[in-house]
């Protein structure tokens, strides 16, 4: 159990930790999240005893951290740092061996029997033993932090603090990285990890402790704490949040800025991808766009989301109720400009038809010709044709300067 007390660092006149307290269970993974300059290279420094705080304690069970003589706190926490600047005189197994200094005695060289087993073991869990003979200057960025790593393993302590252990790592040595450290944890290992991929942290962390400037934000499952309110808080970004479609898991979509300066509300109604590029455009100039009604699983409900916008859906298949008519009636009043993507005019679009024939300004996409498209009857090519009647009809290529001019005259 690792448990924090009011942890305060000052560093150059400033606080850079600020009454922090986190207590963390054995064998847990934790995810330390933040943006740059939060304090998370500076809490794990606290944390493995590395840096002294001004204020608060590091306990490790009963004992401080801070009070322990250094060969006892390098059996009880390894650290492998964010530069990891070596010595290019040794070669990657005698870097790795270094791990064993806590064990050795300083009289004996003799003194540590089961040092030489355990390095093998770190240099082959850390994939890094085809190249121990190399000097520690021949080896990549990458192979350098898995080497690090190795040392730390090579260390034997229940505590491992990692600080962005995949930084410099390829996609494959990511996710072999955090594959091993997820193992570490699942053997009883306490790993806390700065990670800046918020994804890989959710996907691999039981928790996640979401610093910002000095302070936690929220802690617990990445579920609880990877949320959009939380995000703009400690990162002053848009996200949208959802599941990841093979894992599962939490799921952070960074939105780009809206670097746009239009104003003015559109609504688009759409569906099957038609309208996913003109939902991008449209929120990137800086309009406030709605959607819908569209389907779950819709291609456009998935750009929708992710661009974060306000979105009415339905049940696929399943006629448009009265609420779901209501919900999209209110946004076609409210908007500007109502823009119909080139959709086609079966059944479950007929309620979406009917709304838009309410909108005073209506633009309506027509890539294919009328007679190409798949009507539900005669009634829905009637219904189609009073809607293209009241709208400005363009092509696909025009919508946006369209929507522009649409916007211009209702203004
Ligand atoms: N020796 C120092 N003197 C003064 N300020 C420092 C010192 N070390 C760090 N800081 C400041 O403390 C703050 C926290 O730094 P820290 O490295 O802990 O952040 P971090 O969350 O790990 O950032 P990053 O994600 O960029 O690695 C930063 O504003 C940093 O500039």
């Amino acid at each position: 159990m690792i448990d924090v007390r009011d942890l305060d660092v000052r560093l150059g006149g400033m606080a850079v930790l600020d009454s922090v307290s986190t207590s963390i269970g054995e064998g847990r993974f934790v995810g330390l999240v933040g943006p740059n300059g939060a304090g998370k290279s500076t809490l794990l420094r606290a944390i493995g005893a590395v840096l002294k705080p001004d204020a608060g304690t590091v306990l490790l069970g009963d004992e401080d951290v801070h009070d322990l003589p250094s060969r006892a706190a390098s059996r009880r926490v390894a650290t492998v740092p964010q530069d990891t600047s070596l010595s290019f005189d040794f070669d990657v197994r005698e870097v790795v061996a270094m791990g064993r200094t806590p064990y050795r005695s300083r009289f004996r060289s003799s003194a540590d029997p089961a040092g030489e087993e355990t390095v093998e073991r770190a240099l082959s869990r850390t994939e890094t033993e085809a190249f121990a003979e190399r000097s520690i200057g021949a080896v990549s960025g990458g192979e350098r932090q898995r080497v690090v790593l190795a040392r730390a393993l090579a260390q034997e302590t229940p505590i491992l603090l990692l600080d962005e252990p995949t930084a410099s790592l390829d996609i494959n040595h990511q996710i072999r990285t955090l594959e091993l450290v997820r193992d570490l944890a699942d053997d009883g290992k306490t790993v806390i990890a700065a990670i800046h991929d918020l994804n890989l942290a959710a996907h691999y962390c039981d928790e996640l402790l979401l610093l910002s400037k000095g302070a936690i934000v929220d802690s617990g499952s990445p579920e609880d704490v990877l949320t959009e309110s939380n995000l703009t808080r400690a990162f002053d970004a848009r996200a949208v949040v959802s599941r990841h479609p093979v894992t599962g898991a939490v799921y952070v979509t960074a939105l780009p800025e809206r670097t746009g300066d239009r104003e003015g509300r559109v609504h688009v109604i759409g569906g099957g991808g038609t309208v996913s590029r003109l939902l991008y455009v449209l929120s990137a100039a800086g309009y406030e766009v709605s959607v819908g009604a569209l389907g779950t699983g819709d291609s456009d409900l998935e750009t929708a989301r992710l661009l974060g916008l306000d979105t009415v859906i339905v049940e696929p298949f399943a006629p448009i109720d009265a609420e779901t008519r209501t919900r999209v009636s209110e946004r076609i009043a409210r908007a500007d400009v109502t823009v119909l993507g080139d959709i086609e005019v079966g059944s479950g679009n007929l309620a979406n038809l009917e709304c838009a024939l309410a909108s005073d300004a209506l633009v309506v996409v027509e890539d294919r010709p009328f007679e190409e498209r798949n009507y539900a009857g005669a009634d829905a090519r009637a219904l189609y044709e009073a809607v293209i009647g009241r709208g400005t009809v363009v092509e696909g290529s025009e919508v946006f300067g369209a929507v522009e001019e649409a916007m211009d005259r209702s203004s």
